[in-house]
């Protein structure tokens, strides 16, 4: 909150260059990475700068955080001493970086943190809860721009819920969301028919084991395709339509939950399943539901030219996401009008 655009704009240009950069040519490391690492020597010094980079913008903010959280303890202990202390302005509120600053590794002695893995561990946590999320908003927004009687449907019900509160209130509230039911399966849909990530993060089994017949070896690299199943027409009635009623009553998709689970089944797992599921799972969900709920309720999504077909064609970066990215025609919807 505190940082300036700019800050925000260099943190945002090395957080998409490192991301894309690895994802298109550090893999080939894992691959024989004794052979390999020489023979991409070049490719490891590119990675090495952009994370020097962020490295650079990191620091200082994680070092701030450091003092800043000193001196909170410190006014708290003379708190409790019974000293008078100045109250500053600034409350302090627990955020990731002091979880990261707090955090000992048992298995190493109770050892601290270094600042280079803090670094990491701030880079994978901005990648992890933005570019997925964005790209599946994207894709939403798309698919209500290609089902116009979706849209129509969507923006019914978010006007009927959020026509009781107050005339200046803009904002939709959080507990109006639990009460558009309709809008969660718009997500849900969105998320079976477009998961981010068409796989999980590449998962290993600590011994050898065997299910349904095949032999999974000690650390063999396990991974699942999270899209196609999403799609899978043994599953889904006509997978590949958006049709976000399977997720209201009746329908093939009734009572699957944001973990993609029905009864038990796992139907579709946009966000992995188990003890790795994405522990982003709830705010992504918040975050999609709102994003959406207020676009719809501000604007008509529109193609972009009269005839102009929305293209769903995918294409691979960190996530899948579109190869020509939504355009489209925002038109104020008429509450402004009045
Ligand atoms: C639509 C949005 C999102 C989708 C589809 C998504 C999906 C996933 C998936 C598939 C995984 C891998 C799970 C596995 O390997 O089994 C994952 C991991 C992870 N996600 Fe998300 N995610 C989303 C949003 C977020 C958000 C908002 C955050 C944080 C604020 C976040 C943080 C993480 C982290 C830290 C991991 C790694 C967890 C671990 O390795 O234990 N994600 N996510």
């Amino acid at each position: 909150e505190k940082l300036d655009h700019e800050s925000i704009k260099q943190i945002e240009i090395a957080q998409r260059s490192f991301l894309l950069y690895v994802v298109s040519n550090l893999n080939v490391l894992g691959i024989l990475p004794q052979i390999t690492k020489h023979i991409f020597r070049n490719r490891l010094k590119t990675a090495t700068a952009l994370r020097a980079r962020q490295r650079e913008l990191f620091v200082p903010l994680i070092r701030a955080r450091e003092e800043f959280k000193r001196k909170k303890q410190q006014q708290q202990r003379r708190r409790q001493n019974g000293d008078q202390v100045q109250e500053d302005e600034e409350r302090f509120v627990y955020s990731y970086v002091d979880s990261l600053l707090d955090m000992e590794i048992p298995e190493e002695g109770g050892r601290k943190l270094s600042e280079e893995e803090m670094v990491a561990l701030c880079s994978e946590f901005l990648n992890a809860g933005t570019d997925t999320t964005s790209t599946a908003l994207q894709w939403i927004m798309a698919n209500l721009v290609k089902h116009q009687d979706v849209q129509r449907k969507l923006a019914e019900e978010i006007d009927r819920v959020a026509a009781g509160n107050a005339e200046e209130e803009d904002a939709i509230r959080e507990e109006d969301l639990q009460k558009m039911p309709y809008l969660k399966a718009v997500v849900l849909e969105g998320l079976r028919r477009h998961p981010p990530g068409h796989f999980v993060l590449p998962h290993a089994v600590t011994e050898e084991t065997e299910i349904t017949g095949y032999r999974i070896p000690k650390e063999a690299a396990v991974n699942f395709l999270v899209a196609e199943m999403g799609r899978d027409g043994r599953v889904w009635e006509a997978p590949m339509e958006f049709r976000p009623e399977r997720f209201m009553e009746g329908g093939d998709g009734e009572g699957v939950d944001a973990a993609g689970v029905c009864k038990g089944v796992i139907k579709m797992m946009p966000f992995g399943a188990g003890r790795r599921m994405c522990p982003g799972l709830g705010l992504a969900l918040l975050h999609l539901e709102c994003f959406v709920a207020h676009l719809v309720r501000e604007f008509e999504w529109l193609p972009a030219a009269e005839g102009e077909e929305v293209d769903l064609a995918e294409k691979p970066e960190f996530t899948i996401v579109m190869k020509n990215p939504l355009r489209a025609r925002l038109v104020p919807r008429s509450r402004h009008a009045a």
